[in-house]
């Protein structure tokens, strides 16, 4: 079976959720897929790199940074730790620095943009609470594929 997004949807149809936000791919994986952990911060990037700096196991950690462009939540640091700890991808709604260091990094990071400046380190944020953002609900344990035509999202692994 195939993972390709496009395939997905024409086998399953209506069980899964397509997110309609047009990311950009920042890591070294454009393709990527696993179970769902999740984060919720507001331009405060400490519970993600803490999250991240333990075991992975395959998983996707989706980001709810309030689609803020105003600071990077994660930048070649911390997507060197989700790598190094086994993490499958990662999909921020928010922001990334160190770009060109990020396409060296074989995780699949999607992002909405940019920005060189820092996220503030207070831990402030939630773990592993239900997310929704374009159009789809992201569950912890459920299952995200994505790929350079999208993301979607099985509420059982595909
Ligand atoms: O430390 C930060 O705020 C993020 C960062 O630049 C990195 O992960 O390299």
């Amino acid at each position: 079976m195939t993972h390709r997004t496009a395939d997905l949807v024409d086998a399953y149809e209506d069980s899964l959720q397509s997110c309609e936000i047009q990311f950009r791919s920042f890591g070294g994986r454009t393709a990527f897929h696993g179970p769902i952990r999740t984060v919720r911060c507001h331009e405060d990037n400490a519970l993600l790199k803490h999250t991240l700096s333990e075991a992975g196991e395959g998983a996707v950690l989706v980001v709810d940074g309030h689609g803020s462009l105003r600071t990077a939540l994660v930048g070649d640091i911390i997507a060197g730790l989700a790598y190094k700890h086994g993490w499958a991808g990662l999909v921020l709604w928010g922001a990334v620095r160190d770009s060109a260091a990020l396409a060296n990094i074989d995780i699949g990071i999607k992002a909405l943009g940019t920005n060189p400046k820092k996220s503030t380190k207070t831990g402030a944020g939630q773990l592993d609470v239900p997310l929704s953002f374009g159009g789809t609900h992201f569950t912890p344990g459920a299952w995200l594929y994505a790929d350079e035509d999208g993301i979607v999202v099985s509420a059982t692994r595909l």
